[in-house]
């Protein structure tokens, strides 16, 4: 049985919820399918499932984008109800030709639902007599025409003055009409506002199952859910061809700087580094804009509407000029193209897919006057999604974290994690000096007790920065090691502990179980994981896996999962810096730090804006 039907704006207000469904909901299924699925840039899933302590549902969505309208329907997940697409689709539909942005009560709908539903669940029962196949239903305007039958377009008007609502996003969902979940909604249209909440939730995307990451993720938990999803699969084999790659210390003539130096007010050194930095990076952009002029005024909000010849946009969406509203057939072929251009980019493929998708879901039904709003709308709606996700969904301050620590007389710990050779031990150098420069003691743990020579390497790095290091050699526990390393640091006053930890494939489980049980008994303050930016879909393997594994192997019940992101060797990648979307989608971490060569001073901050740009060139 149908749970829940609420119907609520882009901006956040309930519209209309039914009464008369089922008993309350348990947990907040639609706050958290909004926050981990719908703002997330997932809405091109088929449906989301979730989680609470003696239910499970399944959630399932509509958008009228024209009208800035969202239908959710929720229902337990046991009962595989077969009528809720075509239900959702005669409800958005006749909720459409009564919907007036200024009105506020919709008590009126209540009998439409009724005969709506009775329809729907007849029908379904009549195709399952039949053993027919159902037939998906286009906007309702085949189905469920229970009063007139208009269409979408038959609300001109309103949909007019509803046109920018979706610029609303940011209040917060008031849940009205004794709506079941009784509480306020707090939806952030932009992710710096959320919170870390632990959610039994998840999003399933193909192969790699991203919303078991995310469910975990937010959780911190082990399984509990997934979600249907006609998605494609992944092909580990396809791998994109790098070009360009350069592996040596020489500068590259055409290479792009994404980064921001790491402190605006920081010390000395790293001012005088970013100043250097600064110049080859103006450089590097005016090679971007020499290159691609006409493409890259089209990206971002400073382009310059029809000044110079059309792009690749505008020739694909040439054929629909002047159409009053986007459907999916004609999104798709901007869409592929988009996808294309950002797998280019090395963004990996089924990340770019369920992008496109999402993007998709939020066009459809708009109303676009004229090609050239076709394709700025597409695009400028790319790149919202692209800032949402690069943008840090919570802020993780090592500076304030650490007095904080300091202030509790315990060392603040970060475990450096990742796959062997991506740079972890050169880069928790490069965060020891950042630190000291900041005037913070820190002391390096040597836990890599595996690889032969690595303690060596640590121990080099320890004296060039006249900071001290624990190692007890190879074939201890790490985990043990990391324990005494804290303790030590404890007595002697260290500030920070910065964990080096082996190399590891994602795959290895004794040693992801190592790397589990060193995480579960420390407890660090952060957990980094280090990738390469060169890598396309192995990133997403990588870092998923890695996610997995500590989740399934920990003992604990509340694993910890990766809290941020150090993508290293920045200075190789040319534009190819997909790695940073897919990482970031994959796991929902920030990019914390970018390593951007092999000096102490190479370290840096994630520019969002340089980098969504890049990617849509
Ligand atoms: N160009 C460039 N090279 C880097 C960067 N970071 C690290 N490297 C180089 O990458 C190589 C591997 O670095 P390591 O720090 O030894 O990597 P690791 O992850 O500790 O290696 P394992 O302990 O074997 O897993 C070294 O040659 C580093 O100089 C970077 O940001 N840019």
């Amino acid at each position: 049985m149908l749970e829940e039907l609420l119907i609520f704006t882009r901006g956040g207000l309930i519209l209309w919820t039914c009464k008369e469904l089922g008993n309350a909901l348990k947990g907040s299924p639609i706050d958290t399918l909004i926050r981990s699925c719908l703002l997330e840039e997932r809405s091109g899933a088929a449906s989301y499932n979730y989680d609470a302590p003696g239910a499970a549902y399944t959630l399932k969505w509509a958008f009228h984008n024209k009208l800035g309208l969202v239908f959710v329907a929720v229902y337990q997940r046991i009962l595989h109800l077969l009528y809720v697409d075509e239900l959702l689709a005669m409800v958005k539909h006749e909720f459409s030709e009564i919907y007036d942005p200024k009105r506020m009560n919709y008590n009126d709908f209540n009998e439409t639902f009724r005969q709506l539903r009775k329809e729907a669940e007849v029908r379904a029962e009549e195709l399952k007599k039949s053993k027919q196949l159902v037939k998906p239903v286009n906007d309702g305007k085949k189905l469920g025409q229970v009063k007139k039958g208009g269409s979408e377009g038959g609300n001109k008007k309103k949909s007019e003055a509803n046109d920018g609502g979706d610029g609303d996003s940011g209040k917060s969902y008031k849940l009205e009409n004794g709506h079941s979940n009784g509480n306020h909604v707090n939806i952030e249209g932009s992710r710096t506002g959320f919170t870390n909440d632990k959610e039994n939730a998840s999003c399933n995307f193909g192969a790699f199952n991203v919303s078991k990451l995310q469910k975990l993720r937010s959780k911190g938990g082990k399984k509990t859910d997934t979600v249907v999803n006609k998605g494609s699969k992944m092909d580990p084999k396809k791998k994109i061809t790098k070009k360009n790659r350069v592996w040596d210390d020489s500068p590259q003539e055409s290479k792009l700087d994404f980064t921001d130096p790491l402190e605006e007010n920081g010390n000395e050194n790293i001012e005088v580094v970013a100043t250097d930095h600064g110049e080859s990076m103006m450089d590097k952009e005016e090679i971007i804009s020499s290159d691609s002029e006409s493409e890259a005024e089209e990206v971002g909000k400073e382009s310059k509407p029809d000044t110079k010849k059309k792009g690749w946009f505008s020739s694909i969406f040439q054929s629909i000029a002047g159409k009053a509203n986007l459907e999916k057939s004609d999104l798709e072929p901007a869409l592929k193209a988009l996808k294309d251009r950002l797998m280019t980019k090395n963004v990996a493929e089924e990340i770019a897919e369920k992008l496109c998708e999402s993007v998709a879901a939020s066009l459809e039904g708009k109303k676009l006057a004229s090609f050239t709003r076709i394709s700025s709308t597409v695009q400028a709606a790319m790149e919202e999604a692209l800032v949402r996700i690069l943008t840090p969904r919570r802020s993780i301050d090592i500076l304030r974290d650490v007095h904080a620590a300091k202030e509790q007389r315990k060392p603040y710990v970060v475990v450096f994690v990742g796959v062997n050779g991506v740079g972890k031990s050169t880069n928790l150098a490069k965060v020891a000096y950042w630190l000291l420069q900041h005037k913070i003691s820190v002391m390096m743990a040597a836990c890599d007790t595996f690889r032969s020579g690595a303690v060596e390497q640590l121990r080099t790095h320890a004296r060039r920065l006249q900071i001290p290091i624990f190692e007890k050699g190879y074939e201890k526990d790490p985990a043990i090691v990391a324990k005494e390393a804290i303790q030590e640091a404890t007595h002697s006053g260290s500030d920070v502990v910065l964990v080096d930890t082996a190399g590891r494939m994602q795959d290895n489980e004794p040693l992801m179980r190592a790397l589990s049980k060193l995480i579960y008994l420390n407890n660090p303050d952060l957990v980094l994981f280090v990738g390469e930016a060169l890598v396309g879909n192995d990133a997403v393997d990588q870092l998923s896996k890695f996610n997995q594994k500590l989740a399934d192997l920990s003992t604990s019940p509340n694993p910890r999962l990766i809290d941020g992101i150090l993508l290293t060797k920045f200075d190789t990648i040319d534009d190819k810096v997909g790695a940073a979307l897919s990482m970031v989608y994959v796991s929902g971490a920030p990019v914390m730090f970018v390593g951007c060569g092999q000096s102490y001073t190479d370290l840096k901050k994630l520019n969002v804006k340089s980098i969504v740009k890049t990617l849509l060139k």
